[in-house]
């Protein structure tokens, strides 16, 4: 995936101005370091679709997902990349079971049968990796908010995207479950083999999931470099 982006946007205070440019190969987990309010959200918003830039280029898979010049400016939705907000947008009338199983809309179908059997395998596997078994059947407004980040990124997964982005996931868990997900959830990100982008102020957090880090200093890189730890 290749991004160019240059956008300015007029805050309360004083203009914000946005301009990086960055390459993500797939199978690669690049961190997109930096402190609050440096715009990394904003990155991955431009890159998802959800505000325009107003100049550049998004690429994924040869695909133009937004193209400046040549005025191209795909739907979100068209884009199948993968957003997981740090406001989770769970649909609240679901259960968790349902919320992860939504995604899943490609998943092959060669019966209906088969399709329910992999679904179900999937939603398992998903609930397992992310500790979160005995809430299936529980609704979003009964979880904490480090058990809806959860369900936010099972479901994100279990959409199969072309890209993912990840904006804070772990805001809302404690070290020890961190801890506990960390190597399996890495390994079933790189087993994806798509660009994910990894967005955090935590350095730690970066170097135990990243092979490359960008930094982002008032919306613009300052660097890049090894994070030091090896991707495989
Ligand atoms: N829609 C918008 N319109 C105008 N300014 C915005 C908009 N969204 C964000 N900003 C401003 O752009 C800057 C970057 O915001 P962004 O949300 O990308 O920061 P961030 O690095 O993700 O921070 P945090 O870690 O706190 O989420 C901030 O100064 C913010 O106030």
């Amino acid at each position: 995936m290749d991004a160019q982006l240059s956008i300015a946007k007029k805050t309360h205070s004083e203009p914000f101005t946005l301009d990086v440019s960055f390459t993500v190969g797939n199978g690669e987990i690049l961190g997109l370091l930096g402190p609050s309010g440096c715009g990394k959200s904003m990155t991955l918003k431009c890159i998802a679709g959800i505000i325009n830039p107003d100049k550049g280029k998004v690429q994924l898979g040869g695909v133009a997902l937004f193209d400046g010049e040549k005025g191209i400016s795909l739907p979100t939705r068209q884009r199948r990349v993968g957003y997981l907000f740090q406001s989770y947008a769970l649909f609240p009338h679901m259960t968790v079971a349902a919320n992860i199983c939504c995604g899943m809309t490609r998943m092959p179908r060669e019966s209906k049968e088969q399709y329910r059997h992999r679904c179900r395998e999937e939603l398992h596997a998903y609930l397992e990796l992310l500790h979160m078994e005995q809430f299936a059947q529980s609704y979003p407004r009964h979880l904490s908010g480090g058990q809806q980040q959860r369900v936010a990124l099972a479901r994100l997964l279990a959409s199969r995207p072309d890209a993912i982005l990840l904006d804070e996931p772990f805001s809302a868990l404690d070290d020890e479950l961190k801890d506990s997900i960390d190597q399996e959830l890495k390994a079933t990100l790189l087993k994806t083999q798509c660009p994910v982008v990894f967005v955090s102020h935590n350095a730690q957090e970066i170097q135990r999931y990243c092979s490359r880090t960008l930094h982002l200093v008032h919306g613009h890189l300052r660097q890049e470099g090894k994070s030091g730890c090896q991707q495989r």
